[in-house]
């Protein structure tokens, strides 16, 4: 990840939480190279609401740092092998919203949760759905996920029972993080996209389906996907990913104005699931029907205010193959096709002891791709209720 520079957190037996830049399989700690206050804190936070010029003066000093062999020995007291640092929650999380953005995902969870009605509803052109979750249940990649208990009801069961989930899901989903703040009020245009967004982040917004079925009418999403979000561990700055942008597609019918984009934030970027180390999917970004910016501007349009630290996310990464879908409930037409695994077992949704893990890539400006890092979690069994 030489020149990506993605941001992290990190911590060493002689080091409390420090912020870091990765470089190839060492991390950088920024503490003492970079003459930036802001750097010398236990999150990203400060840093971020530096905003976007001082954002790209430190990546330039970095990268000069990095680059010149001359300050070779300068650095080299401050590099550490990431085989031997612990990485934490890059940011505090401020507030978290995820959208639905892929139209193949809205499609196909529309024909399996509504089934009978169209699979999109009359709003989804029209503007780009979202929901408010949890933040303080946002989780750094590898912390382990205890399967949620709540209340579950199967369309054939005549009333609703408390149990652990039977249907625990994953999403795979891009993020966004928030850097630079704005004022109630204030709508932020498409167009101001990367004076606000600092960068992405993996994303799985684990989903325990039952619960989700059940609850969500006529809310949305609340229990069923509250108790725990991962993100991966490094902050890769949007200033990376320029050789990723792409337009997005065409929108039929053309959205309302304060939503027109021509600002190129769809993404190449290939992401890539395995489940207990084997590859089950490979969902694309490039086919999103709305984008980042877009999200953004809707998010904003009425005057809701920005905080540093806040996530948006993608909503679920979803491609017309099924082999490029990105959630159980797809791969397996609602848990009616399991999928089997190297070792003959078979899944629907996720057994205890199952590891996820998200990676993604996209293209480097030098050729080639680049990794982005991954997102992984262990399901751990479900922890009896206290009575
Ligand atoms: O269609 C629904 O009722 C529910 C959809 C989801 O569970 C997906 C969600 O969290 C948004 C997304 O990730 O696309
Ligand atoms: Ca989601
Ligand atoms: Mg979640």
């Amino acid at each position: 990840m030489t020149e990506q520079l993605p941001y992290g957190v990190f911590s060493t037996g002689a080091l409390h939480r420090h912020i870091g830049v990765a470089i190839g399989d060492q991390v950088l700690d920024l503490t003492s190279v970079v003459d930036e206050a802001a750097l010398r804190s236990t999150t990203l936070n400060a840093f971020l609401a530096l905003g976007r010029a001082r954002w790209a003066e430190v990546r330039a000093e970095i990268t000069e740092l990095v680059a010149d062999p001359a300050n070779r020995q300068r650095i080299r007291p401050y590099l550490h092998p990431l085989s031997e640092v612990q990485m934490h929650l890059p940011f505090d999380v401020a507030d978290y919203v995820d959208f639905y953005a892929s139209e193949q995902h809205a499609t196909n969870l529309g024909r399996m949760f509504r089934p009978g009605e169209p699979p999109l509803p009359p709003n989804w052109k029209h503007l780009p759905i979202g929901y408010h979750g949890r933040a303080g249940t946002v989780v750094p990649s590898g912390t382990a996920i205890v399967r949620p208990t709540g209340q579950r009801k199967a369309p054939d069961e005549s009333s609703p029972t408390d149990g652990p989930t039977r249907r625990l899901d994953i999403e795979v989903e891009l993020a966004f993080v928030v850097g630079t703040p704005s004022d109630l009020g204030t709508c932020i245009r498409t167009a101001d996209f990367a004076d606000h967004v600092f960068g992405v982040v993996l994303l799985n917004d684990w989903s325990a389906r039952d619960l989700q079925s059940w609850e969500y009418v006529p809310l949305g999403p609340f229990l069923g996907k509250s108790f725990a979000t991962s993100i991966s561990q490094w902050v890769v700055p949007l200033a990376a990913l320029e050789a990723a942008r792409l337009p997005i597609g065409a929108q039929d019918p053309e959205p309302l104005d304060y939503l027109h984009d021509t600002e190129n934030w769809g993404l190449d970027i290939d992401f890539e699931v395995q489940l207990n180390g084997q590859v089950v999917s490979r969902p694309r970004y490039r086919g999103m029907y709305w984008s980042p910016a877009q999200m953004l501007a809707h998010l904003t349009a009425n005057g809701a205010r920005l905080r540093t630290g806040d996530l948006f996310a993608s909503g679920t990464v979803s491609g017309p193959g099924r082999d490029e879908v990105g959630s159980l409930i797809e791969l397996t037409d609602a848990g009616r096709a399991p999928i089997t695994l190297a070792d003959g077992s078979t899944r629907a949704f996720l057994e205890d002891g199952d590891v996820v893990t998200i990676a993604a890539t996209a293209p480097s400006p030098a050729g080639g791709r680049f990794g982005l890092g991954e997102v992984t979690g262990t399901i751990l069994p479900a922890v009896p209720r206290r009575r």
